[in-house]
């Protein structure tokens, strides 16, 4: 059986996120115990074939509006609902993953996922946007220097379920209220969210390689 990881291509930065999964496919394959493939998907019967969903960035609205437009909303929400599904939701995806906006919300529709409240914008207009390396290595082994990109990101600024939302990343940098901001987290042990763009790492896989061997193979092997 082969494991399909499609990548929501309605809008945005999509082709980075097959090319990225398709080098971790091909250089570590022998580290994967089982066969893998990945695939855009723009409609409900490419979804339907899919065992993991990465939602890129790009315009959360423009993603939404697309969805309801098209018809598609509903199979996405379905999707995205189904513990048996493997989700991975970055910057917009995040955005259009959660049950919650504190600002520019009205046109957005989420899937009404992730239990947390997100701020979006948080770091300002494109001019803000920046490239940063962190040390991710207290959930990704021995990743102490990821280049995270940051384009009018997005971040948690609250965690409405903490028995099942765990922080996984907060910057240095405080928000209003003095905490750190939130720019990873998972919630259960299947969707995955960062604020950032690993996508656009362009010679690094690590971070699609620690999301295809602890979410999309850990998840299929549960229900194996
Ligand atoms: N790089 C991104 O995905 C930006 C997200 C966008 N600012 C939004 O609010 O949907």
């Amino acid at each position: 059986m082969t494991i399909v990881i499609g990548v929501l291509a309605l809008q945005g930065a999509f082709i980075e996120h097959v090319r990225h999964v398709e080098r971790c496919i091909v250089e570590n394959k022998d580290q994967y115990n089982e066969k893998l493939s990945v695939i855009t998907v723009r409609d409900k019967d490419q979804l339907a074939g899919c065992n993991a969903l990465v939602i890129p960035g790009g315009e959360s609205t423009s993603m939404s509006l697309i969805a309801q437009r098209t018809g598609f909303y509903s199979d996405l929400y379905n999707f995205v609902h189904d513990p048996k599904k493997t989700i991975w939701g970055t910057c917009a995806g995040l955005i259009f993953l959660s049950q919650q906006l504190s600002n520019e919300a009205k046109l957005v529709k989420t899937l009404d996922l992730l239990k947390v409240k997100v701020k979006r914008n948080a770091f300002g207009r494109q001019a803000q946007s920046f490239t940063q390396t962190y040390d991710f290595s207290s959930f990704i082994p021995n990743c102490n220097d990821f280049p995270a990109t940051f384009i009018r990101a997005p971040v948690i600024e609250k965690i409405l379920d903490p028995e099942e939302v765990q922080v996984l990343c907060k910057l240095e940098e405080k928000d209003n209220s003095g905490q750190g901001l939130i720019v990873a987290a998972k919630q259960n042990d299947n969707i995955l969210v960062t604020s950032f763009h690993p996508e656009l790492a362009e010679t690094d896989i690590r971070f699609h390689d620690w999301f295809i061997k602890e979410f999309v193979l850990k998840n299929f092997n549960r229900y194996k």
